[in-house]
């Protein structure tokens, strides 16, 4: 039986797919897996009986990947599983901005004891006139599975969209519409928009990457939105340059202790992948990576192990290797597999990054003495027997 810690709200129907053989645990300890979305787990003492952390949602700004993966601990995430639901709020939220929706909503609720609000409403309507988005400029900051749907919304509601995204994928271009014009310069995309939205993973080239500089070259009366994540702009930039003027309206998922009094600023509590839909496809996609993992070793989704598939296992064994990117592994492993005199059926090796995995199954069960060599390899991190 495979144990599984929950941290954090799973809803029920992601669940689903975990299947026979796996048992929800209330202890980390001795647990084999974590299934987790935004608690931070820097920090965590972790238990040597994990063997992966499956994040149901984009960000794994919370968990110190590079770190577990020296300790052979793989991290999953759930790539685009939760755009949509975002994409959705920031077109919402884009609409409010150019609208004073929610001045007007008030206005109208502060004269509900009136009997004359219905004419009065009239008079007053002029106050909350707003603004088309239609042929206004929007710059979009990362353009992956948010930021190309975003993109293409935009672009959907007549709007003049430019992307700026150094490590763009080719999946996700080939998604974004060609009037999606792409800027190879962040200021040069902040140049004059009327919008600009921000799309990346938190890291270190894109803490603050919004600044005092950006804002000031967006046009006077900008609308700003994060629904990335909390520092990826300068928020001391941000509340002078909404006490300014230079921006209008700042929307941002991230109840911060400063956010929460700025001027002209709507927060939301971090609800921008909180749909059913977003939750249980999110859930659902981590479970079968994590369950793939534990019962076969392949990998799909990781931050910190490359890709790696081989279906399950038609030997009589299966050994994974999690082990340094370094030259002369495959090497050390096969030297002690032919000494051993095992028969290799099937073999895969893949790395990304620093790190690498190589996997295979054998014609029969190794000895423990064998499997001991295999770990006590200099730079190996962890050896799992599969089966
Ligand atoms: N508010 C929410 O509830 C919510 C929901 C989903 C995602 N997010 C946040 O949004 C981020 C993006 O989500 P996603 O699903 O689109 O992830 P993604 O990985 O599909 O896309 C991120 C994009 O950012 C680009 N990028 C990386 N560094 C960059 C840089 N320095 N400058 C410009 N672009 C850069 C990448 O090339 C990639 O295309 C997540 O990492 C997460 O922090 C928040
Ligand atoms: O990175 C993400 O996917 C979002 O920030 C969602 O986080 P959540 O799972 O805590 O809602």
């Amino acid at each position: 039986m495979r144990t599984i810690k929950i941290i954090d709200d799973i809803v029920k129907d992601g669940l689903t797919t975990i299947g026979e053989g796996y048992e929800i645990t209330s202890d980390v300890e001795g647990a084999d897996a974590i299934l987790m979305r935004s608690t931070d787990i820097h920090g965590m003492d972790m238990p040597a009986s994990i063997r992966c952390i499956a994040r149901a949602g984009a960000g794994v700004n919370n968990i110190p990947h590079a770190e577990l993966a020296e300790r052979g601990i793989v991290v999953f995430n759930t790539p685009g599983a939760n755009s949509n639901a975002v994409k959705e709020l920031v077109i919402g939220l884009l609409m409010m901005g150019s609208r004073d929706v929610l001045g007007g909503m008030q206005w109208c609720r502060a004269h509900e004891d009136d009997p004359n609000a219905y004419a009065e409403a009239e008079a007053h309507k002029k106050a909350f006139v707003g603004r088309e988005v239609k042929g206004r400029k929007i710059g979009v900051v990362g353009l992956g599975a948010v930021g190309s749907k975003v993109a293409n919304a935009c672009v959907d509601l007549g709007m003049k969209v430019y992307g700026y995204d150094p490590y763009l994928s080719v999946d996700h271009a080939w998604q974004l519409y060609r009037d999606v014009t792409p800027i190879n310069d962040l200021d040069e995309l902040c140049r004059e928009c009327d919008y600009l939205t921000v799309h990346v993973p938190r890291k270190e080239d894109t803490v603050g990457m919004i600044g005092a500089e950006q804002l000031a070259l967006l046009n006077p009366g900008a609308v700003v939105l994060n629904y990335a994540r909390e520092d990826i702009i300068d928020e001391d930039a941000m509340e002078a340059a909404l006490a300014s003027g230079q921006v209008k309206q700042f929307f941002t998922d991230f109840a911060t202790p400063k956010s929460l009094h700025m001027p002209r600023t709507l927060v939301t509590p971090h609800s921008g992948a909180g749909t059913v839909e977003a939750e249980a496809s999110c859930a659902r996609m981590a479970v079968d990576e994590m369950c793939d993992y534990l019962a076969n070793g392949n990998i799909t989704n990781s931050v910190n192990f490359p890709e790696c598939h081989m279906g399950t296992c038609r030997g009589a064994s299966r050994i994974a290797c999690l082990h340094a990117n370094v030259p002369n592994m495959i090497g050390q492993i096969t030297a002690i597999l032919a000494d051993a005199s095992a028969n290799v059926q099937r073999m895969t090796n893949e790395n990304s990054g620093r790190a690498a995995y190589t996997m295979f199954d054998t014609d029969e069960h190794l000895e423990p003495q064998i499997i001991e060599r295999l770990r006590s390899i200099p730079n190996m991190w962890r050896v799992r027997v599969i089966q």
